[in-house]
């Protein structure tokens, strides 16, 4: 047998798997690196968060990757140089947090690498006849298992758009099996450059679980951030919270078939950016607001949809606890809009349940690694949005 797969062999069979999970999302402002000791699977998974980092990406390599990101023209060489040179990046920022962690890669079972997502395409969002949803990320495994010598697990959502999936989101995976309790309904809501967010019933019944995009988290606050301030991002909502909401503009924002459309779904900057908010305000002849008016509404757009879904599934009766995530609950002019819009839920932060918030999407891909390898055996029923998969290519390092 090929010495490599005897290694993957050895490792689906251990009692644990320690696991680095890699996570560079839509807000483009790094990656984040959680090594993960990870247990069983299924249900039964135990993750122990060993370390996490985040990396940033300077300024340099986010204009390199903005050149193409959820752009519809682009140039092309543009788009194949990225795809090893970001594998090859996350790979040498994979030996370098180990060194500072002082942690032998050989110490390492797998690599769990989301890659770079540069455009996400529903077939509710191209609406070309024939074409099935698509998405694509890069940054390809190879690179990675090779800079590492560690076998990579990439390119996950490439399965779930083969089994009628849009992709993403995939948190419905993860959450369920580390952060589902029985006899307490939890949302887990995550607040990165988009929205999403997990129902998991008290039941703990996972044909009733799944994962949703709501719309727009951070992304476009960040980029009129960097408009009006030459910031990555409003820190604390400190524009936002010295502006007024616009009735009309918000209005106009919120006019998008996007909203009405079922569970589940995802959306991406590809819809909500810069040109989108352009065109509502054109729409409602605010295109001369203060930037702090601007500001404010935008943030209450995001309160607002994400808020507005949520209550979709909020059975009459019922308790709720939300547990929130991502960089935008570091954002307060944002979970205090989010909590005053839900008054009947109770509020946390997944790190009350063991799991850094700013880590979450990391150890998600931990996990769907570890279930790739040890796992697979949990029916989520027969459903498009959560179909019954494990999801990830393997990469061997030689
Ligand atoms: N102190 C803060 N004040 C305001 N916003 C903050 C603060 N800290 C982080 N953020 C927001 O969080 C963002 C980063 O969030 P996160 O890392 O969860 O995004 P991501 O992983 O790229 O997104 P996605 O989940 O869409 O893939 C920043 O760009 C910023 O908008
Ligand atoms: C296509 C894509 O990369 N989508 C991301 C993005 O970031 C948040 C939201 O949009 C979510 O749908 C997804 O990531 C998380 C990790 C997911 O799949 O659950």
């Amino acid at each position: 047998m090929n010495a490599q797969l005897q290694r993957l062999y050895s490792a689906a069979q251990q009692a644990d798997r320690r696991i680095i999970g890699l996570m560079s999302g839509t807000s483009l402002d790094g990656l984040d690196i959680a090594l993960c000791l990870i247990s069983a699977s299924g249900p039964a998974t135990r993750v122990k968060l060993e370390q996490f980092m985040t990396v940033p990406y300077d300024e340099g390599l986010k204009d390199e990757i903005r050149a193409i990101f959820a752009k519809t023209q682009i140039d092309f060489e543009q788009l194949c140089l990225l795809n090893p040179y970001i594998g090859q990046l996350h790979g040498q920022m994979i030996l370098d947090a180990l060194r500072t962690w002082n942690i032998d890669p050989r110490a390492v079972d797998l690599v769990a690498s989301h890659g770079q997502t540069v455009y996400h395409a529903p077939k509710s969002q191209h609406r070309r006849a024939g074409f099935p949803n698509a998405t694509l990320q890069i940054g390809d495994g190879d690179h990675v298992a090779a800079v590492t010598g560690i076998i990579t697990l990439s390119d996950f959502r490439q399965k779930h758009v083969a089994h009628g999936g849009e992709g993403a989101p995939l948190a419905v995976y993860g959450d369920y099996f580390m952060l589902s309790k029985a006899g307490e309904n939890r949302i887990l809501l995550n607040m990165g450059g988009i929205a999403n967010f997990t129902d998991l019933p008290a039941t703990e019944d996972a044909s009733a679980v799944f994962t949703t995009d709501t719309g727009p988290g951070n992304t476009l606050l960040d980029a009129y951030a960097r408009r009006l301030l030459n910031q990555p991002y409003d820190k604390d909502g400190a524009l936002a919270a010295s502006g007024q909401v616009n009735d009309g503009l918000l209005a106009a924002l919120k006019d998008n078939p996007f909203f009405d459309a079922p569970f589940p779904k995802t959306t991406g900057p590809e819809v909500f950016n810069t040109q989108y908010v352009d065109a509502a305000q054109a729409r409602s002849r605010t295109t001369d607001l203060a930037p702090a008016d601007l500001m404010a509404t935008l943030v209450q757009f995001s309160a607002d949809t994400i808020t507005d879904a949520i209550s979709r599934v909020l059975r009459a009766g019922e308790s709720y606890v939300v547990y929130m995530s991502g960089g935008g609950m570091h954002n307060p002019v944002l979970t205090s809009a989010i909590r005053q819009r839900l008054p009947a839920c109770s509020f946390g932060y997944t790190d009350d349940l063991g799991i850094n918030g700013d880590a979450k999407e990391a150890v998600l891909f931990a996990v769907l690694a570890n279930e790739c390898v040890a796992g697979g055996t949990t029916s989520f029923g027969n459903r498009q949005g959560v179909p019954s998969i494990t999801m990830g290519k393997i990469s061997l390092p030689t």
